[in-house]
């Protein structure tokens, strides 16, 4: 048996640093991710005037309840959660701040956040596409109010609009007409608990109290998507792996990729504060059809896995994993090819058949799961390489040395 410590959740990170820096009080995060992600969240945080004071195992973050209040230019470089939450942020405040984003994230949508933050007086615009980075807000604070969200593409905008929501001067009262990746925003709500605030929800409205948030000590979850390949990884090997700081109570959805696992021939057991998957190995794991609109971060790891099952995977519900740091369906269905693999796609879906891949060159598409995901088809694909094996940083800049010391 192997125990694999998992490094922090990227989006836990996320939103542990937007509510300490909005908390009345200084905030300690144990147990941080410190990736490209994260540290370009917490570089964002920095640039808006806030203070982040560090030591090995903690972060300390001194709260601004008033919001940003000097001028500021902010890079998101690739995270979207930080693209996507920090604009709320900034509009809370009292300033001109000006956003922009590496060139894969200025693809990525936004328009549905933005128009909302409009529907609430925010004074934003974008300066060259509408409904994509770079962006300008003249901020005076928030009255909030009633709002209308489509978060069919991104729950992120829903999100950053729950974030923002006891900032405002009256609270926010919102609508949701479509929600993907229901999970995220369930860590939302756990989370603003956490820090003093309680969201009521009736169906698809939330209501947030104006009042702000209050600072704590707030340890970070391992991130459960990165434990994705180390558990496919077990389940296609036949090994048994580990991974403590997740358990019955875990906040992140992606966890539930463990019965995706166990329904293909896995043994999982979930402990209270661990989980253990042990592989039935490639001729043992079955073919299946599953749904994947709320976990649809690990699509790419059951797609990586999916030739070496005895039938047919098809994988269904995923649209809007078109609109992430690649267009994932695209991305796995040409790097399975490349394998040999035969791979049927639709708008939403992706089925693939059993086939023994054969080695060739991943395209990443700059995309950390692609590559994380396509390590673990590599672990029974001798010769399999990647044109930019690097682009894990985004969330896991050990990925390679951890994978590799995993498999020794
Ligand atoms: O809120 C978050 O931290 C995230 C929400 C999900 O995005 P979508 O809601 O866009 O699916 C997920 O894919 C992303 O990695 C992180
Ligand atoms: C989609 C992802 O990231 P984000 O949307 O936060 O950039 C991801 O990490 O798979």
């Amino acid at each position: 048996m192997t125990v694999v410590e998992i490094p922090g959740s990227k989006s836990i990170t996320a939103r542990a640093l937007f509510l300490a820096a909005a908390a009345r009080g200084t905030t300690t995060l144990l147990r941080p991710l410190s990736s490209d992600d994260t540290e370009g969240f917490a570089e964002g945080l920095t640039r808006l005037g806030y203070r982040i004071d560090r030591d090995p195992h903690a972060w300390h973050v001194e709260g601004r309840p008033q919001g940003p209040a000097s001028d500021a230019e902010v890079y998101c470089r690739d995270g979207a959660t930080t693209a996507r939450f920090l604009p709320a942020l900034a509009a809370a405040g009292h300033g001109e701040f000006r956003f922009d984003a590496s060139a894969q994230m200025r693809r990525r949508p936004l328009g549905p956040l933005t128009e909302a933050l409009r529907s609430l007086g925010v004074d934003l615009r974008h300066e060259e596409r509408e409904g994509h980075h770079p962006l300008r807000i003249s901020a005076r604070g928030v009255r909030g109010g009633e709002v209308t969200l489509d978060a069919g593409l991104s729950s992120q905008y829903l999100t950053a609009l729950l974030l923002l929501g006891p900032l405002t001067r009256e609270g926010l009262r919102i609508t949701v007409t479509d929600l993907v990746s229901v999970p995220y925003v369930e860590i939302t709500l756990a989370m603003m608990r956490d820090f003093g605030v309680e969201v009521k929800r009736e169906g698809n409205v939330f209501t947030v109290p104006p009042g702000g948030y209050r600072a704590t000590t707030y340890a970070v979850e391992p991130d459960a998507s990165t434990a994705s390949y180390f558990f496919a990884a077990a389940a296609l090997t036949g090994r048994e792996v580990t991974v403590p700081g997740l358990g019955a109570g875990a906040l992140q959805g992606d966890l539930r990729f463990v019965e995706v696992l166990e329904r293909m021939g896995a043994r999982v057991r979930i402990g209270t504060d661990q989980v253990t998957v042990a592989g039935p190995g490639g001729e043992g794991l079955s073919g299946l059809t599953v749904a994947m609109r709320d976990i649809s971060d690990t699509m790419p790891t059951l797609a990586a896995i999916a030739p070496f099952a005895t039938g047919p995977v098809r994988i269904e519900d995923v649209y809007n994993t078109r609109v992430k740091e690649c267009d994932r369906l695209e991305a796995c269905a040409q790097n399975l090819r490349r394998l040999g693999v035969p791979v049927e796609t639709g708008r939403d879906w992706i089925e693939i058949r059993p086939a023994r891949p054969v080695a060739a060159e991943i395209a990443t598409f700059g995309d950390h799961r692609i590559v994380m995901s396509f390590a673990v088809t590599g672990v029974l694909t001798p010769g399999l390489t990647f044109d930019d094996p690097g682009c894990v940083r985004k969330t896991f800049p050990g990925f390679h040395q951890a994978f590799a010391e995993y498999l020794a």
